[in-house]
This record gives structure tokens, C-alpha cells and sequence, in this order.
């Protein structure tokens, strides 16, 4: 469980804004103690008078833990303490003359009930030496609750990539504002339950964690074409595309049009059909004025008249949601087909898709930040660490995905929702959020080994959560 809307953070950004908050005249030493103090607390809260061990690493991690060890030992724990090397000079250092308890080696270390992983946080450079890895691997097992400060050791703040984190972390207790590496990559399945402590540090960033949207019940005067009119484009495979199109309308889409050459195919009846065949009916189609946003790309296919298809999508000047096979098509070029369009696009890539149209370094959030800057298109880019970045900067993590969405036809639906909710909540980053939200709530109340048409079902059940 990770709070919704809380606000991210690199380890740069982190350690500049407790820099001000030093320059505004608080000391590091009372900054640490806040530190120690929430880690302390949640720590006594789980541990439940079970003996604890606490790990200090020779950084202001390690700093924490110091506080932490003092605090709980003054409130009457039994705890022990392993410290890997000397404390850095400063207020991990004043903080370590200040623990008066048992301490020894990480090699000598008795496993206890409680774990507290103060090793590393967001310091962290490199992997974790093997044999340090393997001990601190061991202590978690044999551990009946562990909690790490900030981050679990050889977890890498920013890109969440493994740099020797063990499994059976229980709690991260993440310190002044989430990082990256709790959402990203291995960090997402590495941190356990994620909480957030305030310790008193103002933070300024455009990237937080997707947030449930407020959805408004239609008002008296609305009509299915004030709900929005959604055009989604048929091709190779007219499945995908019927589960887009049964999504849109489940996601709340006044009107939605399945365009094709199947003009009496299986659907709901609520679904308007039309006869498409060519890139010149296509185009005739999209003139209609009535038409608020087009889905184009689940089961396109790949073919010539599929090609025709986007450039067709392309020219109208409407909202756009591209998927699938349209994402495969764009290539290496889509940055610079994307950046072409005047009215706004979205684009719902997994990372294989991401992979094939954009190069570019970094982490997860980096790159998909890049890419939208570079497309002028807002981005979904898909997985369980679902990163929403739009050209201006701002990012949106999923924190409550599910696993159980890595089936075929889930992408399908997400597509289909977006759309709905393009046309209900407009520009930019707001309706991706909104869809991505929903699409992982609908997940969670379909449950263990859902199929993408029962997914359509439960988009419902979590509007319902959002009126
Ligand atoms: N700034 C503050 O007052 C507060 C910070 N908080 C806590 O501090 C950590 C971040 O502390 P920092 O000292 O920047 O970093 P770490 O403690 O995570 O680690 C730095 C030391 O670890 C060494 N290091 C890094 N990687 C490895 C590795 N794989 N193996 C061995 N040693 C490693 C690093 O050495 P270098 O050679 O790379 O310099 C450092 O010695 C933050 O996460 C909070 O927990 C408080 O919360 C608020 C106050
Ligand atoms: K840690």
C-alpha cells in the first residue's frame, strides 16, 4: 500500500530540499532526530515488545538508525545494534556517541524477531558487496517483521533497479516524500508496504502518485453527445477493438462508434456500428463533427490499409489515443510523427512498444519524460510500475497496480477508458490518470486471474468509488 498523491522525489531533489531546510536554520542533527523519531515509532508500533535488531550503515542512514536504537531503548526495548563501519563525520557520527547499547559486526550478528534495515538509503552508489548482500539477506529471513528506513538497502533511490536488495522487506518507511525506486522496477516488489512519514521538509515536484479522480454524476441537462462521442477504428483483429470500444462506454462515453468493415459484428447493442473499409472512408468518418476523440492501434494489424488507417487518424483534428499495432507502426520515427499533430495526443505503450519508438537513458521516469517532451504527446507507458508523463513535466506513478493485468486484451480496455475519459475531463495528464486509476481499481475488484472482458465489467464498481 502506497499513499495516493503523495508527492516523489529523486535523492538529489531530496537532499536539496533538506539543504534548505538547513539554510532556514534547522540543524541536521534535529532533522535526524525527526527521522529517527518516525522510524522509532513505527517500529515500536509493529514490533509489539518482540526483541529488535537495527542495522546502521556508515551513512545518515546508518544516522537514523542511531536515533531510532536510542529512542526505542529508552521506551524500554530490548534492542540490539550492528554497525557496518565507522559513522561519517557529522550527525551520524554525534549520533552514534549518543547509543549506549550492545553493538557488534554485521558478521557477528544474531538474527532477531525485528528487523530494522538502516544500512543504506538514498546514498546508495553501487550493488551491495556479496557477502554484506548475503548476511543481510539471512537476517531478513530469519526475521519475523523487517522494516527499512527510507529505502531497503540495494534498492537504487531513483530507478528502483536491484542493486542486492533481499526479499521479505515488510515496511518501508519512506522518509519526507516517496522516491522513484518505491515505485519503479524491482523497488515496487521489493519494498513491502510502503509508508510515508512527514518529517517536516517541504517538497516542490510535479510527480506524484496516481490519485482516485473525482468523477461528476451527469447533470440534468447532459445527452449522450455532451457525455463525448468516441470513434474507435477497427482492424486486422476486431476483438482488441471491441474491448476498447466496451471499455469507453463502461468508462462512461456518451456515444461510442465501432468503425470497420464487420457492420453487423457481435458487440453490445448500445454500440453504433459503421461501415468502414477504406482510408478514404475512414477520413470521410472522422470529418464528423460530433466525434470527441479516436482510438486507433488494438488490432490494427500492420498491414498497407493499416498504415493508411493512421495517417487518416493523424490528420483529423481531434483528440487521439494510440495503442498496439499504431505504436508498432510509428517505429523509430513516432517522436517525430507524434510531434506533427496539433490536437492532442495520448499514447499507452508497454515497454517493448516504449523500447521500439524512443531511445534515451535513465530511469523509467526519465525516459518516458523525454519522450513526451519529445512526441508532444502525454504517455502511459505500461507495466506494473505504470509511469504517466506529459510534455511539461509532470508524472504520475500507479501505486496499486495489479499483476494480474499482464493478459492479453487488459491494454485493449485501458485504451478504451482513456478515451471515455478524454472526452469527459479533456488535456493533458488529467484523463490518463483518471484511466489508469480506474483500470487498476476495476483490476483489484475483478481479482486473482481476471480476463479483459470481465475487467469491462468492473470499470462500473470503480466509478462508483469516484462520484
Ligand atoms: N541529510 C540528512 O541529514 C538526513 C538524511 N536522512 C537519511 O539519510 C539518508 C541518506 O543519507 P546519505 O548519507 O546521503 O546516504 P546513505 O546513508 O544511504 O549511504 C551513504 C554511504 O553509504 C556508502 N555506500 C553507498 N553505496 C554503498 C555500497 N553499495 N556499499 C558500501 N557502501 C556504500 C557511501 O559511500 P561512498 O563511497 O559512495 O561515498 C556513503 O558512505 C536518507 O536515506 C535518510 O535515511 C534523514 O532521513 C533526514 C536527515
Ligand atoms: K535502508
Amino acid at each position: 500500500m502506497i499513499p495516493s498523491g503523495a508527492p516523489i522525489v529523486t535523492a538529489a531533489e531530496m537532499r536539496a530540499a533538506e539543504q534548505a531546510v538547513f539554510a532556514s536554520g534547522v540543524s541536521q542533527d534535529s532533522l535526524m532526530e525527526r527521522a529517527g523519531a518516525a522510524v522509532a515509532r513505527e517500529t515500536a508500533r509493529f514490533a509489539t515488545g518482540r526483541p529488535i535488531l537495527i542495522l546502521a550503515g556508515p551513512g545518515n542512514n546508518g544516522g537514523d538508525s542511531y536515533v531510532a536504537a536510542r529512542l526505542l531503548q529508552n521506551a524500554g526495548h530490548d534492542v540490539s545494534l550492528v554497525a557496518t563501519g565507522a559513522p561519517a563525520p557529522g550527525a551520524a557520527e554525534r549520533m552514534h556517541a549518543l547509543w549506549h547499547g550492545p553493538t557488534s559486526s554485521l558478521y557477528a550478528a544474531r538474527p532477531r524477531p525485528v528487523l530494522v534495515d538502516g544500512l543504506f538509503g538514498t546514498g546508495m552508489t553501487r550493488p551491495l558487496e556479496r557477502g554484506l548482500a548475503a548476511v543481510f539477506a539471512d537476517l531478513c529471513k530469519q526475521a519475523e517483521f523487517t522494516l527499512a528506513i527510507d529505502l531497503p538497502s540495494g534498492i537504487h533511490a531513483d530507478t528502483g533497479a536491484d542493486l542486492g536488495a533481499p526479499r521479505g522487506i515488510d515496511v518501508t518507511l519512506a522518509l519526507g516524500a516517496l522516491k522513484p525506486g518505491h515505485l519503479l522496477d524491482i523497488g515496487l516488489e521489493r519494498c513491502g508496504r510502503v509508508l510515508l512519514a512527514d518529517i517536516d521538509i517541504p517538497v516542490h515536484t510535479r510527480w506524484r502518485t496516481v490519485t482516485r479522480p473525482r468523477i461528476d454524476t451527469p447533470g440534468a441537462h447532459s445527452h449522450k453527445y455532451s457525455r463525448g462521442l468516441v470513434a474507435v477504428i477497427e482492424g486486422a483483429m476486431p476483438g482488441a477493438a471491441r474491448l476498447a470500444a466496451r471499455a469507453a462506454m463502461a468508462g462512461g462515453a456518451g456515444y461510442v462508434v465501432l468503425a470497420g468493415d464487420r457492420p453487423w459484428g457481435e458487440g453490445p447493442d448500445a454500440l453504433v456500428r459503421r461501415e468502414v473499409r477504406t482510408a478514404e472512408d475512414l477520413s470521410e468518418f472522422l470529418g464528423w463533427d460530433r466525434i470527441d476523440a479516436i482510438v486507433l492501434g488494438p488490432g490494427l494489424g500492420r498491414d498497407r490499409r493499416a498504415e493508411a488507417y493512421l495517417r487518416a487518424a493523424f490528420a483529423a483534428p481531434k483528440p487521439l489515443i494510440l495503442d498496439g499495432d499504431a505504436l508498432t507502426l510509428l517505429g523509430t520515427d513516432a517522436a517525430r510523427w507524434l510531434e506533427t499533430r496539433a490536437a492532442p495526443t495520448w499514447i499507452t505503450p508497454h515497454s517493448g512498444e516504449f523500447d521500439r519508438m524512443f531511445a534515451g537513458v535513465g530511469s523509467k521516469i526519465d525516459r518516458t519524460l523525454a519522450a513526451a517532451a519529445e512526441a508532444r504527446a502525454t504517455i502511459v507507458h505500461k507495466g506494473a510500475d505504470t509511469v504517466i508523463a506529459a510534455p511539461k513535466g509532470e508524472v504520475r506513478l500507479l501505486a496499486h497496480g495489479s499483476r494480474w493485468l499482464s493478459t492479453a486484451g487488459t491494454g485493449d480496455v485501458l485504451a478504451g477508458l482513456l478515451a471515455a475519459q478524454v472526452v469527459q475531463s479533456g488535456k493533458g495528464v488529467a484523463p490518463a490518470e483518471a484511466a489508469v486509476w480506474l483500470h487498476a481499481r476495476a483490476a483489484q475488484l475483478a481479482g486473482p486471474a481476471l480476463i479483459a472482458d470481465e475487467l469491462i465489467g468492473h470499470i462500473p464498481g470503480a466509478i462508483s468509488e469516484c462520484l
